[in-house]
């Protein structure tokens, strides 16, 4: 009964003890109860001391599927059943001991011990099993209600075939000797992590709060297109704020020569060049537009309020804004024509009549060197006790008295004056008679800065 060959030839091999366990002639144990039985359980001892020493069950490693696998190689047939064996000393000698005395001489004990020695090798059985299952159940927690639910799911390789893609989870404190075959969640998580990189690294970068881009198409041609647009939208940007500038540069020049030279080089100046003309209000009326009042819209205030039968002569007209504001009839005079109502001339030679007009009016237009000739043409084309509207930019005033002074000399008297505006002066004359001065007479009150503007 002690020949059980499995058992007697296998537990040396695997506790490695062949050489030291010498086994006693059945006979001989037959007659030699007591002998056998202590025989029995030496060996039962060497084994429990091997499997022990060789194989320490509180060590985690001890469980690994490595040792495992070591195991297998040095038995491949008798493995399984030599970690089975280990159990067998230990839990087949306890068993023993408790169902009965260790050294029993008799063949019921023997016997007895035989069975006991299977009962134990079932139990260490389902006691492996056991502890396989309860190390997958602390590998894989997330799974513990499919272990509990029965699914077997033991195993690390569990993870391998397994239908979830959780992966197992290793336990923090364990150290494995080699790279474990399946992997830890850390492992599992990086790796997917490293594979969306990879991914990403070839994508376009995309603005945050964009839908991602599917695929290079059309879309992705759109830019160049808006480059262009922009490209295009910038030159005719720049090419207006050049033509902007240039038509400045060119206001300033005409303003200056109307301001330096006598009236009939102006005249001169647009006749050659009409553009010109147009040029120069295009830069007048960007500089007015930016006044708080308008001399003109004051003039035409002042003549609403009065009555509408008087005739009136607007000298150096525009656009004819004054004609359009009241009225009265009007005759418009200037240099160059921006409206049909324009008679184009030298203010200083009108074609009306003598004391034809009830107003005359300079808004802005003495301009030219000769602004006696202006003021004396008005003198004769007024009516007696006419009315006289002259409204200048205040800087090109050096004194205003020695102006109102030199007018008067011209056939005037001053009715109002009103210097209360940041930009220009307003005055009021009545026509008293023809001029009181000769020819030849120095006025050098009507000697007015000129208005020039500044480059902006
Ligand atoms: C600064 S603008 C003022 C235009 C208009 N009076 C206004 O206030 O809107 C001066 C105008 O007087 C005109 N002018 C200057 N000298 C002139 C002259 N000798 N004969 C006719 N018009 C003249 C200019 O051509 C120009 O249109």
């Amino acid at each position: 009964m002690f020949e059980e060959p499995e058992w007697a030839s296998a537990a040396p091999v695997a506790a490695g003890l062949g050489p030291v366990i010498s086994r006693p002639p059945p006979a001989a144990a037959l007659q030699n109860k007591g002998s056998k039985c202590r025989q029995l359980l030496a060996t039962l001892q060497a084994l429990e001391a091997a499997s022990l020493s060789q194989h320490p069950p509180s060590l985690p490693s001890s469980d690994s599927e490595e040792d495992e696998e070591e195991r297998k190689k040095k038995c491949p047939q008798k493995a399984s059943f030599a970690s089975a064996s280990v159990e067998v000393g230990k839990k087949g000698k306890k068993k023993c001991e408790k169902q009965g005395p260790p050294c029993s001489d008799s063949e019921e004990e023997v016997e007895r011990k035989k069975k006991c020695h299977k009962q134990a090798l079932v139990d260490s059985d389902s006691a492996e099993k056991e502890k396989r299952k309860r190390k997958c159940q602390k590998h894989a927690p997330i799974n513990s209600a499919q272990h509990r639910d029965g699914v077997d799911q033991t195993g690390p390789k569990a993870w391998k075939g397994g239908t979830t893609n959780d992966p197992p989870k290793q336990s923090p404190g364990s150290i494995s000797p080699k790279p474990p075959r399946t992997l830890s969640r850390k492992q599992w998580r990086n790796r997917q992590k490293n594979k969306r990189r990879h991914k990403n690294k070839f994508r376009p970068p995309q603005v945050p709060g964009q839908a991602p881009a599917e695929a290079p198409t059309e879309k992705t041609e759109v830019p160049p297109v808006s480059r262009t647009d922009s490209h295009e939208a910038r030159a005719a940007d720049l090419r207006a704020r050049m033509a902007q500038r240039l038509d400045g540069a060119r206001f300033r020049y005409l303003n200056e020569q109307l301001y330096s030279g006598p009236s009939s080089a102006a005249q001169r100046l647009f006749q050659e060049d009409p553009e010109a003309f147009l040029v120069y209000h295009r830069g007048f009326q960007s500089q007015v537009k930016k006044w708080p009042l308008q001399p003109v819209d004051s003039i035409a205030r002042d003549l609403r309020q009065r009555p509408a039968s008087l005739v009136v002569a607007d000298f150096g007209c525009g656009d004819c804004r004054l004609a359009s504001s009241i009225r009265n009839p009007v005759h418009c005079f200037d240099l160059a024509s921006l409206d049909p109502r324009v008679t184009v001339c030298d203010m200083a030679q009108v074609p009306l009549e003598d004391e034809s007009v009830d107003v005359a009016v300079f808004c802005l237009s003495l301009m030219g060197t000769n602004i006696r000739d202006f003021l004396e043409e008005a003198n004769r084309v007024l009516k007696p006790g006419g009315l006289l509207k002259v409204a200048e930019v205040s800087s090109r005033f050096e004194d205003v008295r020695t102006f109102l002074r030199a007018v008067t000399k011209l056939g005037f008297k001053i009715v109002s004056k009103d210097l209360t505006n940041s930009h220009f002066f307003l005055f009021d004359f009545q026509k008293t008679g023809p001029p009181q001065v000769g020819p030849k007479a120095q006025l050098s009150g009507l000697k007015l800065h000129p208005c020039l503007y500044k480059r902006r």
